[in-house]
């Protein structure tokens, strides 16, 4: 139970749902348990009655007992209806405060493990896959969900049934509930490790239609590549290799549920005849009354149930366990890039790399070695460089998604690991290399840094990055809707609706990072001048290995093996004819014109 305790907080939080539930699980019970009696009073007066009116055959009196005893059986039955009524409205609030409860608790739960997932560095993300942070937040949170509603609901109900029912039981004959209550631990029992088969075969098809899911979304998405490599038919032949095992994992799930239902009638109606064989020879004896069998039998039923369900309940409880132990073990995870000093004010854009070092904690690959520059506000600065040279690391490190091994960053002579991580990023707009559009308009899409989106701003911000024109062209202009069930944006436009995104935030500092290499070099140079207009008093670092993104650029720096090996204006580098720039330079002309 220790990792559940960690679901504590919530259950106090909604302390006065779970104490109406318990309220309303003993009430219900209570109005369980009074029929039976009211039952065994009937039945022994119908005996009862139907001896007398033996007694009095042939005289008046006869029909008087008749009627009498009609009156009486008929106020028990009344009573038997109201009482049942008065118990359905208790169960239906037992459910409102318990299951309610479960369910805000699930819902807080997952607000906590989202906003959480959220404060989590890179590295975190690097460490997990995306399906193992999902199941942690929908399959997990719901399993322990089954523990805070169902489980502590059907518990709460044996508990209280056993503390009514059997001391009541225990007065009318001891040696009857002996034997009505032996076969039910064992049904408990059986239900548990029954249930345990169950959930694991459960699991295993759970894997192997999400499996297949992936394989069949996998095999949509590349169609292209699907079927200009002609692979349709090795592709259905996978599918139906993992069908196949979907398939034999249903069927062996269906054989252990086609016994379990069968067992647990066996079980019940073996309580059943035990009651009546063992009751039977009670009343013979004179010790017991016939009502008392009728009662015992109701009794029976009423345990049958929470019995069944303490087997199914262990099982729930061991699964939300180690469900939130998996939970607890993300939740424990802390985030690395903490801010010494909450520094929150506006940035000029004054960035200084001073001796930086990085090694990636993960692979240990040191992509940075003794990087110093300089670049003061409204200058440009451009990294360029062979591929795995340490470009993007370099915008990494300024963003802080990583922070450095060796040497500081500053900007405007304050450490960025002194600001404000909202502050500091808020100011920067980013485009990174792998861009990323969400499912939603494109509208939205570029707004997506705001809090309060600008109409005018947002089309500024467009025409800045030299998209506005395609975009109008679209059925829906800005409405128009992106990804699956959108339309498919280039890669040139695509890199150039990000760019419009990092610029509608009007940042302090721009970083492109190989944000312009799938446009035409055309676009290109309207790009960047644009950004020269947009970007006057601010800071823009443009990475690139194209010589031509970054030969407009107040200062380049040229990155090699994780080094600073040549920096200058893209004049002076050129001049500097056994060096790497010009080497790149060549090769590119060389490309473009082949
Ligand atoms: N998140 C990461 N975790 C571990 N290693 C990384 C990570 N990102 C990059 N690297 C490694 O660090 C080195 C520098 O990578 P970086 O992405 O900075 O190069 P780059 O110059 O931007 O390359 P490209 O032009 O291909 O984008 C490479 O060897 C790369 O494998």
């Amino acid at each position: 139970m220790s990792a559940l305790s960690a679901t504590n907080k919530y259950l106090f939080r909604y302390k006065w749902h779970f104490l109406g539930g318990v309220l309303f699980v003993a009430l219900s019970t209570l109005l369980a348990i009074f029929p039976a009696q009211i039952v065994r009073y009937a039945f022994d007066l119908v005996s009862e009655g139907i001896d007398l009116y033996h007694l009095y055959a042939g005289t008046e009196a006869q029909s008087s007992v008749y009627k009498l005893f009609g009156r009486n059986v008929l106020l028990y039955g009344i009573l038997i209806i109201l009482l049942a009524v008065l118990r359905g409205i208790f169960l239906f609030y037992t459910r409102q405060t318990l299951i309610v409860m479960s369910r805000l608790i699930e819902n807080d739960q997952k607000n906590e493990i989202f906003q959480h997932y959220q404060s989590l560095p890179l590295s975190f993300y690097r460490r997990h896959s995306t399906g193992d942070l999902m199941s942690r937040i929908s399959e997990d949170v719901g399993r322990v969900r089954m523990y805070i509603g169902p489980a502590i609901m059907y518990f709460l109900q044996l508990v209280i049934l056993f503390v009514l029912i059997v001391p009541l039981m225990l007065m009318v004959n001891v040696k009857l509930t002996v034997y009505t209550l032996l076969p039910l631990p064992i049904l408990s029992v059986s239900i548990f490790y029954i249930n345990n088969i169950i959930q694991r075969k459960s699991d295993e098809i759970q894997r192997s239609l999400a499996g297949m899911t992936t394989f069949v979304q996998e095999a949509f998405s590349g169609i292209r590549v699907l079927k200009s490599f002609v692979r349709e038919e090795d592709s259905h032949r996978q599918f139906t290799v993992a069908s196949e095992n979907y398939k034999e994992k249903s069927l062996s799930l269906n054989f252990v549920n086609s016994l379990f239902f069968p067992l647990i009638l066996f079980l019940v109606g073996l309580s059943t005849i035990i009651t009546v064989w063992v009751g039977g020879q009670e009343v013979i004896r004179g010790t017991i009354t016939t009502g008392s069998i009728a009662e015992f039998l109701i009794y029976v039923n009423l345990l049958t149930w929470p019995v069944t369900a303490l087997g199914w309940t262990s099982s729930l409880v061991q699964r939300a366990e180690a469900s939130q132990a998996r939970i607890n073990e993300f939740l424990h995870e802390k985030t690395d890039i903490i801010s010494h000093h909450n520094v929150q004010r506006e940035i000029q854009g004054d960035i200084v790399f001073d001796h930086v070092s990085f090694t990636y904690p993960d692979t240990g690959i040191e992509a940075l070695r003794d990087v110093s520059f300089r670049i003061r506000p409204g200058q440009t600065l451009a990294v360029i460089g062979n591929t795995g040279s340490g470009k993007s690391t370099v915008a990494a490190l300024l963003c802080r998604l990583y922070d450095v091994t060796q040497g500081t960053i500053t900007v405007d002579a304050t450490d960025v690991r002194d600001y404000a991580l909202t502050s500091l990023r808020s100011q920067i707009g980013y485009v990174p290399q792998d861009v990323f559009l969400f499912s939603d308009t494109i509208r939205n899409n570029i707004n997506f840094g705001l809090d309060n989106p600008n109409e005018e701003r947002m089309r500024q911000a467009a025409q800045d990055a030299n998209v506005y024109d395609n975009i109008v062209q679209f059925p829906e202009g800005f409405d128009t809707k992106l990804g699956e069930r959108g339309i498919t944006l280039s890669g040139g436009q695509k890199q150039r609706v990000s760019i419009a995104r990092a610029l509608v935030k009007e940042p302090r500092i721009l970083i492109l990072d190989d944000s312009l290499s799938a446009v035409d070099t055309n676009t290109e140079n309207a790009i960047l001048n644009s950004l020269q207009r947009v970007m006057e008093n601010r800071t823009s670092l443009i990475i690139s290995h194209r010589v031509s993104s970054v030969k407009l650029a107040d200062e380049i720096l040229v990155l090699d093996d994780g080094q600073i090996v040549q920096h200058g204006t893209h004049d002076v580098l050129m001049a500097e004819t056994d060096g790497l720039y010009r080497a790149l330079y060549e090769r590119q002309l060389q490309s473009e014109e082949a």
